[in-house]
């Protein structure tokens, strides 16, 4: 069966491979727990996450799901607040009451053992046989962290031959010591095997297909080095500002929020060697080996912004980030960085690898964008412009090449185009799984491939904290832009300086080009 297959015979191929490869698809009763089940990531992701696979019939057959949270609420609340963000289809209504058929809810505090003791019974009467596999979603403010793993780990773990499994959101930690200490404490109630910490952006279409590409096609890897390219750019952008979340972003800064961890995972992928094959603890060493190759950052090294209001632009527009009700208001919290991190080894010394974020941009888009040197010995009087591929995470999933051609027709002039990969063209109705729905699987699957390892934590830590400290220290006045703009003019000097041309020739053609 080809990848074109239709979305129901991919779940078929789903399906299979889960009950083959990895022995699930039995009836072993599984009990996912979502700690802080009234929150707002229980309810825009998680939720809609675990209902999207349970409708999907990607789950044990017998799972359970149970919320926890301090709030005295009933399934029926938690239900009411998730609905929005549930994508019901008609032809789903039965199914979706079926979900909510096999949710309950425990009220606690975080820190009371009677509590926990109750959240395990609840469990238990859930586990129809002696045993069953539990799965408990952090989905809670670092705050109350350290106490809720110590409840689970004292109270809630299942007796063998069931396993136990803990799923961890950032941010794990605010630097290096910080980072270290939460990872001492994980390890001393839980084996590595257990911890599941989610960086979202591991489970994009995109992000997981960079090991394909890279190491699925004997095209690329040959000129994936320092000999060929002259700079790499991994780019997150967004159309919004803070909207009232702005005293949470305050603590942590565009740095901690996307750079840190999201950016730097997606650097490891573009520039580890080769695994020595797919599997985690393979994958994972690479990882690691080349961030304990990348340089610590200096303020030397970065721009920072901090978006202004735009007087001609519309609604939110308007409003700059010190107009955020939620942030103080001298705050130098950067909401753009621009970095250029330096790879010492033998495939990428030289080759600037620019890391650029920022909220309330121009548009939404994260790509990764590999430029190609000049062609040497040109023979075309200077014509040719820098090959670049393209792997646009998202919106529009595509991989494109930019690369020269000879205008057709009588004449010998060349001209820029592309050869394109765009997923909505390739495979039409595709519906591509959520980031969170394909982690919980992995979950499900003892898959540990696309989550981060504690070592993975302390060398990206160690790449950033010298920065972030300073930062914190020296407090820099960051570079003022304009909301709705592409960011301080700074950054793409940062960018020139280190190479990357940018010509504004390009004009790729659109949708119609498929027609
Ligand atoms: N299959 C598909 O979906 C395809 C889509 N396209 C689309 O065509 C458009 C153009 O393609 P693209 O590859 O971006 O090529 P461009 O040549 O327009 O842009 C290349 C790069 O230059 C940067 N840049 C833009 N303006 C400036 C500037 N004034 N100074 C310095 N750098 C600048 C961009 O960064 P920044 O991100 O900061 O703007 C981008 O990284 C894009 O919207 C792209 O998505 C193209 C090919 C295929
Ligand atoms: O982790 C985070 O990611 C989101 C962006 O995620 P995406 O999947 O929508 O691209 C970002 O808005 C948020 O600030 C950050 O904490």
């Amino acid at each position: 069966m080809g990848w074109l297959a239709s979305a129901e015979s991919t779940l078929d191929l789903l399906r299979h491979s889960l009950e083959a490869e990895r022995g699930l698809g039995v009836s072993a009763p599984h009990v996912f727990v979502i700690m802080g089940a009234s929150g707002d990531l229980a309810k825009k992701k998680i939720y809609p996450a675990i209902w999207w696979l349970f409708r999907d019939k990607l789950l044990p057959e017998n799972t359970s799901i149970v919320g926890y949270a301090r709030s005295k609420l009933e399934v029926s609340d938690i239900r009411e607040k998730c609905d929005k963000f549930m994508k019901v289809r008609s032809e789903d209504r039965e199914r979706y009451e079926q979900f909510w058929s096999v949710n309950q809810y425990v009220s606690g505090t975080y820190d009371d053992p009677a509590a926990f003791d109750a959240l395990s019974e609840a469990i238990s009467a859930l586990e129809t046989e002696a045993t069953g596999n539990r799965l408990f979603y952090l989905a809670l403010p670092p705050s109350v962290f350290g106490d809720v793993t110590c409840g689970i780990a004292r109270h809630c773990m299942t007796t063998n031959p069931g396993w136990s499994r803990i799923i961890v959101e950032k941010p794990f930690g605010r630097d290096a010591a910080s980072s270290a200490q939460l990872s001492a404490h994980l390890s001393s109630l839980f084996t590595e095997s257990q911890i599941y910490r989610i960086d979202h952006y591991l489970g994009k279409e995109m992000v997981q297909n960079l090991m394909t590409l890279r190491f699925g096609n004997v095209l690329f890897e040959p000129t994936w080095n320092r000999n060929h390219l002259a700079c790499v750019t991994i780019t997150f952008k967004e159309p919004f500002g803070t909207k009232g979340r702005g005293g949470y972003f305050d603590q942590f800064g565009i740095i901690r929020d996307v750079m840190q961890n999201h950016l730097l995972q997606i650097l490891c992928l573009v520039a580890m060697e080769k695994p020595c094959s797919t599997a985690a603890s393979d994958i994972r060493d690479e990882k690691v080996k080349v961030l304990k190759c990348t340089r610590q950052l200096g303020l030397e090294d970065v721009v920072l912004g901090q978006y202004v209001g735009d007087p001609h632009g519309d609604g939110d527009a308007r409003q700059g980030y010190l107009d955020d009700p939620t942030v103080p208001k001298d705050s130098v919290t950067p909401t753009f960085a621009a970095a250029v991190l330096r790879i010492d080894n033998e495939r990428w010394e030289g080759v600037p690898f620019i890391l650029r974020c920022g909220k309330a941009l121009n548009e939404r888009k994260a790509e990764v964008r590999l430029q190609y040197r000049d062609v040497a010995g040109d023979i075309f009087r200077g014509q040719p412009h820098r090959n670049e591929l393209v792997i646009r995470l998202q919106p529009g999933e595509a991989v494109y090449v930019k690369m020269m051609t000879k205008r057709p027709g009588m004449t010998f002039d060349m001209e820029e185009t592309e050869l394109d990969l765009t997923y909505s063209a390739r495979y039409k109705d595709l519906k591509l799984p959520d980031a969170y729905e394909r982690l919980l699987l992995d979950v499900f699957c003892g898959a540990q491939m696309h989550f981060v390892r504690s070592d993975e934590l302390e060398h990206a830590w160690r790449i950033f904290t010298p920065l972030l400290h300073v930062i914190d220290e020296q407090k820099p006045k960051p570079v003022p832009y304009r909301y709705g703009s592409r960011g301080p003019a700074e950054a793409d000097e940062l960018s020139r300086g280190l190479g990357f041309r940018y010509t504004g020739s390009y004009s790729w053609k659109g949708d119609d080009a498929h027609l």
